[in-house]
C-alpha cells in the first residue's frame, strides 16, 4: 500500500501536468491516473480505478516492472495501429528494496525530442556515408572536404589525372556559383565517371555542397568487350555492319557516310581502294543494312568463281534476290566487261530493276588498265556514275593506331594475352610504315608481333613489329624486272605476286606460316597460290 502523506502530495502534483501519469499498486490495480493519462489513451482504453491494469490494458508492462523491479525508460507503446505514445515505468520502492506500487509516465511519441543536435548529424550522415558503396563527400562552402566515405577517397587515389581532379573541383565551384545541382561527366580510354553535385543550403544559407562520383568505367568496359564480341563473331560469320568499321580519318567518315546514302539504291555500286582497304567489308555492310539483308550475300571472283560468273552474266536474274558481290572487275575479259555492260544498261533502263543488287570492286586503279586498252570506255564510265573510293592506309594514317589498338584486343582475346598498349615508338612505326595489302598487312604484322611478344608483355613494343617493307619494295624493284608490254593487265599482276611470293618465302626461310602472315594472306590462300604459279 501506498503510503498516504505521499499519495496526496503526489496526486495533486501530477494533475498538473502534461504527461500522462498512471499509478498501481504492488498488485497491479491502478489507484491513480491523471487526465492527462486518461486523454491519451481514450478512444483505446478507458482507465477506472481500483481496476487491475492488465483487464484494461492487457499488454501493459507495468506488472513486469513490479516483478523485475527495474525502471524502464522511453519504450514505445503502441496503442492503436498509428499511435503511439512513448512510456517510462518506474518500480517505486520501500526501505529495504521492497516494491510497493509502479508508475507509469506517458508522452505523446510526436513530441519528438531535440536530440538532433550537429553531433548527431555528424554521426548520422557518417554512418550513411560510411555504408553507402557509392562514392559521397561532403564539402564546406569553401571547398574543403569535411566528410568523405571509403569509396569516395578509393576513387580519388586512383584518379591521380590531374584533369580529373580539376573537373570535380569546377564542378563543385559550378554548385557554389548557381546554388544548383550540377553533373559533369568523364569518359577516358581507363575509366568513365559521372559526378552530382547538390547545394547544401540552410536557412538560405550555403553550407557547402553533397558530391557523388559515380563510376560506369565497368559498364562501359563491358560494354567495349560485347561490342568486340559481337565484331569478332560478325567477322567469322562475314557478316558486317557499319559500326565494325574503325576509323578516325574524314576519307573513312566520308566514305562510309556515301556508301549509306548511295547503298540503298539498287544500282550497280562500285567500290575502289587498294588490296585489304576493307572493298569485301563494305560490300557486305551494304548488303546487311539494305532490304536485301534476308537473302543470300555472295561473293565472286572472276577468276576463282568462273561458272558463277558466267551464270551471273548471262543469265537474267530477275527472280534472284540478294547481293553478288563481284571482285576484281580488272580480272574480267573483254568479253564479260561488255556482258556486264549490257547488264548494267538493262538495269538502268527498267523502271523495276531487279532485286539482286551488284557491287563490283576494283584493287587496283582502272585507269591503268583504262589507258592499257584493257578495260572499255564505256563500262569504265557506267562504274563510275555510282562509286565509293575506299582510301589506302597511307592516305588516313590517323587510322592506323585505332585500327592497331583494336585488332590488338582483338588478338588478346584470341590467344588469350593481355596486350593493352602499344608503345609510342611502336605506334609511330606503324604509322610510318608503308602498306602493301592496308588492313591486311596490319594485322598480320600484329599477328606477328603478338606472337614475338613475351607471354608477360602487357605494351606492344617496337622490337615486337617485323615491319619489312617485302611486299612494298619487291614490288618496286620487281617492277624492273617484268617487261610489261603485250601482256595483261591480269597476267602482270599475276607475275608481280610471283616475285613477291618468291622474295619473302625466301627472306623468311621458306617460313609459310610467316610469309603468309607478312603478306596479309590466309595460309590457305599462300598455299592456293603457291600452286597457282608452281612455286612449290
Ligand atoms: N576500317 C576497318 N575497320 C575494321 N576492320 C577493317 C577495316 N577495314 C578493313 N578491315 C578488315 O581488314 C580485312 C581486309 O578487309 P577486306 O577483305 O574487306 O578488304 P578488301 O579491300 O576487300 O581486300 P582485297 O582487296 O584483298 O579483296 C578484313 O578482315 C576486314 O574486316
Amino acid at each position: 500500500m501506498i503510503d498516504r502523506t505521499i499519495q496526496t502530495t503526489s496526486y495533486a502534483l501530477f494533475d498538473e501536468m502534461k504527461e500522462g501519469i498512471i499509478l498501481v499498486d504492488n498488485r497491479g490495480v491502478i489507484c491513480y491516473f491523471n487526465k492527462s493519462a486518461e486523454r491519451m489513451i481514450k478512444g483505446h482504453y478507458h482507465l477506472q480505478i481500483d481496476q487491475h491494469i492488465l483487464s484494461i490494458i492487457p499488454t501493459s508492462g507495468m506488472m513486469r516492472v513490479l516483478h523485475t523491479k527495474r525502471k524502464e525508460e522511453q519504450k514505445i507503446f503502441a496503442i492503436s495501429d498509428k499511435d503511439n505514445l512513448l512510456i517510462s515505468r518506474y518500480p517505486l520502492k520501500k526501505e529495504g528494496n521492497q516494491v510497493i506500487g509502479a508508475l507509469a509516465v506517458l508522452q505523446e511519441a510526436n513530441q519528438k525530442r531535440e536530440w538532433f543536435d550537429d553531433n548527431s548529424i555528424r554521426v548520422l550522415l557518417t554512418l550513411i556515408l560510411q555504408k553507402n558503396a557509392e562514392a559521397f563527400a561532403v564539402v564546406d562552402d569553401l571547398g574543403h572536404i569535411i566528410m568523405q566515405n571509403p569509396s569516395y577517397e578509393e576513387l580519388l587515389s586512383v584518379l591521380n589525372q590531374k584533369k580529373a581532379r580539376n573537373l570535380i573541383i569546377k564542378n563543385r565551384e559550378e554548385v557554389f556559383r548557381t546554388r544548383r545541382d550540377a553533373e559533369i561527366s568523364i569518359n577516358t580510354d581507363s575509366y568513365s565517371l559521372i559526378i552530382k553535385s547538390t547545394p547544401i543550403i540552410v536557412d538560405g544559407i550555403l553550407k557547402g555542397c553533397l558530391q557523388s562520383i559515380n563510376s560506369y568505367t565497368e559498364i562501359v568496359q563491358l560494354k567495349r568487350e560485347l561490342q568486340q564480341t559481337k565484331t569478332i563473331i560478325r567477322r567469322l560469320e562475314q557478316s558486317y555492319q557499319f559500326e565494325d568499321f574503325i576509323y578516325q580519318s574524314s576519307s573513312m567518315k566520308f566514305a562510309l557516310e556515301q556508301a549509306k546514302l548511295i547503298g540503298a539504291s539498287k544500282r550497280v555500286l562500285f567500290i575502289r581502294g587498294e588490296e585489304g582497304t576493307g572493298k569485301f567489308m563494305l560490300a557486305n555492310t551494304i548488303h546487311n543494312w539494305s532490304e536485301n539483308k534476308f537473302h543470300l550475300f555472295k561473293c565472286i571472283h572472276p577468276k576463282r568463281n568462273r561458272e558463277q560468273l558466267i551464270e551471273l552474266l548471262s543469265k537474267n536474274n530477275g527472280n534472284a534476290k540478294g547481293t553478288v558481290y563481284l571482285e576484281n572487275v580488272t580480272c574480267l575479259s573483254m568479253e564479260e566487261q561488255t556482258l556486264l555492260l549490257e547488264m548494267m544498261k538493262k538495269d538502268g533502263k527498267e523502271e523495276k530493276q531487279s532485286s539482286l543488287r551488284l557491287i563490283v570492286s576494283s584493287p587496283i586503279k582502272l585507269e591503268k588498265a583504262l589507258m592499257a586498252g584493257m578495260f572499255l570506255e564505256e563500262l569504265y564510265d557506267e562504274l563510275m556514275k555510282s562509286h565509293i573510293y575506299l582510301p589506302p592506309l597511307s592516305e588516313r594514317k590517323e587510322d592506323i593506331y585505332p585500327l592497331a589498338k583494336h585488332f590488338l584486343l582483338e588478338l588478346n582475346k584470341e590467344s588469350g594475352r593481355w596486350i593493352k598498349e602499344i608503345e609510342l615508338d611502336a605506334q609511330k612505326a606503324l604509322e610510318a610504315y608503308s602498306y602493301s595489302t592496308n588492313v591486311h598487312e596490319l594485322k598480320a604484322i600484329l599477328q606477328l608481333a603478338v606472337i614475338r611478344a613475351k607471354e608477360e608483355d602487357t605494351v606492344l613494343k617496337a622490337e615486337h613489329l617485323i615491319l619489312s617493307q617485302t611486299s612494298a619494295e619487291s614490288k618496286i624493284d620487281s617492277h624492273e624486272e617484268i617487261d610489261e608490254d603485250n601482256q595483261t593487265l591480269s597476267e602482270l599482276v599475276e607475275k608481280y605476286e610471283t616475285v613477291i611470293i618468291e622474295k619473302t618465302l625466301k627472306k623468311l626461310d621458306g617460313n609459310k606460316t610467316l610469309t603468309a602472315k607478312t603478306l596479309g594472306l590466309s595460309v590457305r590462300n599462300l598455299y592456293y597460290k603457291l600452286d597457282k604459279y608452281h612455286l612449290n
